[in-house]
């Protein structure tokens, strides 16, 4: 258990498999990789990728588990989810921390994100009980039934930026459904994971039900490729989500796609500022601003442009940016040294293009020695901005809010919706029917009006557009996570479409052919239809 931990000393010397219920070293590897601690820049663990047998025997004890676990009742598997929500929340500090070590995020919003992971499995276990058909009354008797039945093995493929949280909302329903899941964490991120898969054994899911494989792209190929495998849901980004649906097209796999996004924000004049200034940050900054639904394009009407941005500015180089273990930071260090050249590129280009940088955009040296290798920069707010430019409609995926203004409400929706993404959007108001009528008309799958960024289990999160298709959490991911069985059940007699339009057999040699009493299935039909044809 690692609740003491500090900055610069967390190493992992565990293997990071998951398989058959135990942490195993991986049977054969396509290539290796090693994770860092972002805030240091120290090597935290280095792993063998799993390749195509380390992939095959993951599948096959998923497979294994499934038997077992889509044969028990939704209140059983309720109460083993139920109890791994408990365990989760138990250790809510512990796996904060070790998130925040392999993430960068600060540990105060990371306690956030364990806070959403552990209830959705939570609402996930409240709903397995409840799954269930229905029954249709038909003619003369006769009824069907619909059973909601799980897929198999489902894939989750996650992303770097929320861990542990990707983790939970993938196999909270997957599981709460009856199906095993393989998961596939980002290389940047292996670690947290595997507590997780931990946890599910302790709390008793059959051995196998929930296995985690290493790796990049290969194995993730593997695993979307794998004929065994009924589903992936992937989190990522929209190129690699392509691949992932053109893999798994090939199999007639359904999938999730969760991708990224540039989503709008829109801030009319008759908001409460404090909460749009507040509603800003949320959009931006969380993580880094390695947020996928980051209300990264910020539509400021013009009457307000001015006193929203200064008290914007003002608050953003509020920001305590640090070591992201200590309680009072808010931003820790970007993901990698690859990751931070980009997002700091793209500031680079914001201002060749006219952007004005009014705070922040420029790398960030903590006074504290053992952080000055770690990938921090400072949050940045960029004005002058207008449509065409590359921050405007790019996903930079780093801590960039880009300020647009705008006259009009029709003005705004056009604007805001001129995006191939469509992931969320946002806007504040105190008018209440322009805010239903302008998120209404906004192309985007997650829409927040007076707030940003708060992510409640029960709502369905999702994309429009280029940013995928599928949902997350709520009610609905049930659908997602399983198939409807149709049973037609006849009460009386089967009334057959060739009763009247057979010609008759006249000719008894052809009746005696069919010799054998499994060959003869057609015997007693042709004689009624001869019966009846003699009387008519
Ligand atoms: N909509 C959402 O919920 C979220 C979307 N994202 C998006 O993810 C992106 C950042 O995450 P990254 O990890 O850099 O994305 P990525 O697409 O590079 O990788 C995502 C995952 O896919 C795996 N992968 C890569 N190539 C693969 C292949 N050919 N076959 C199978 N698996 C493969 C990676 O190893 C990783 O686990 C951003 O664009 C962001 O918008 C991130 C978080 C949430
Ligand atoms: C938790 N929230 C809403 C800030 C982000 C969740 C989506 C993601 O994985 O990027």
């Amino acid at each position: 258990r690692i609740a003491a931990m500090s900055t610069g000393t967390f190493v992992v010397s565990q293997p990071l498999n998951y398989r058959g219920g135990a942490r195993v070293e991986p049977v054969d590897a396509s290539g290796t990789e090693k994770a860092f601690e972002p805030a240091t820049g120290r090597v935290i663990a280095t792993f063998t990728c799993s390749g195509e047998k380390e992939v095959n025997l993951a599948v096959q004890d998923a497979k294994a588990a499934f038997k077992i676990w889509s044969q028990k009742s939704g209140m059983e598997r309720c109460r083993i989810l139920l109890e791994a929500a408990r365990i989760i929340r138990e250790r809510r500090d512990e796996i904060a921390t070790m998130e925040t070590i392999n993430n960068g995020k600060s540990i105060f919003e990371a306690r956030w994100d364990i806070d959403t992971s552990w209830q959705c499995l939570e609402y996930y276990a409240g709903l397995a009980g409840s799954m269930a058909g229905e029954h249709i009354q038909l003619p003369g008797g006769s009824f069907g039934y619909t059973r909601r039945e799980p897929l198999g093995v489902c894939v989750g493929i996650g992303a770097w930026n929320y861990p542990f949280q990707i983790a939970c909302w993938k196999s909270a329903p997957a599981l709460a459904c009856g199906n095993a899941m393989v998961f596939k964490p980002s290389p940047f991120t292996p670690v947290s994971v595997l507590l997780l898969a931990e946890i599910y054994t302790e709390a008793g899911v059959p051995p196998g039900l929930f296995n985690v494989v290493q790796g990049g792209a290969a194995t993730g190929q593997f695993l979307c490729q794998h004929r065994d495998v009924a589903k992936v849901s992937f989190t990522g980004s929209v190129p690699t989500g392509s691949k992932i649906m053109e893999m798994s097209a090939k199999g007639i796999k359904p999938v999730t796609l969760e991708l990224g996004g540039k989503s709008p924000l829109i801030i009319f004049s008759d908001c409460d500022m404090k909460n749009a200034v507040k509603g800003a940050l949320m959009a931006n900054f969380l993580t880094q601003g390695e947020v996928c639904c980051n209300g990264t394009r910020v539509f400021v009407q013009k009457e307000i442009l001015d006193q929203f941005t200064e008290e914007v500015v003002k608050q953003t180089q509020r920001i305590k940016i640090g070591d992201p273990l200590l309680e009072d930071t808010r931003m820790g260090p970007l993901i990698n040294r690859p990751h931070l050249e980009r997002v700091l590129g793209f500031v680079k280009v914001a201002k060749e293009q006219g952007a004005k940088v009014l705070c922040g955009g420029d790398v960030f040296v903590p006074e504290d020695p053992k952080l000055k290798d770690g990938y921090y920069m400072r949050p940045c707010v960029l004005t002058n901005c207008r449509d065409d430019m590359t921050c405007v409609k790019e996903e930079i995926f780093g801590p960039v809010m880009s300020i647009l203004s705008f006259d009009t409400e029709a003005e705004v929706l056009e604007r805001a919706n001129d995006t191939t993404f469509g992931l969320a959007a946002g806007v504040f108001t105190r008018d209440i029917q322009r805010a239903h009528r302008v998120v209404a008309e906004l192309q985007a799958g997650m829409c927040f009006i007076n707030n940003y960024n708060v992510s409640p289990v029960e709502l369905p999160f999702g994309g429009y557009k280029k940013s995928g298709f599928g949902r997350e959490n709520g009610r609905v991911t049930i659908e997602y996570y399983s198939q409807l069985k149709t049973v037609c059940v006849e009460m009386g007699d089967v009334e057959s479409a060739f009763e009247h339009a057979v010609t008759p057999v006249n000719n008894e040699s052809q009746l005696h052919d069919c010799g054998s009493a499994a060959a003869c299935w057609f015997r007693p039909r042709v004689l009624v239809i001869q019966d009846k044809k003699m009387v008519q």
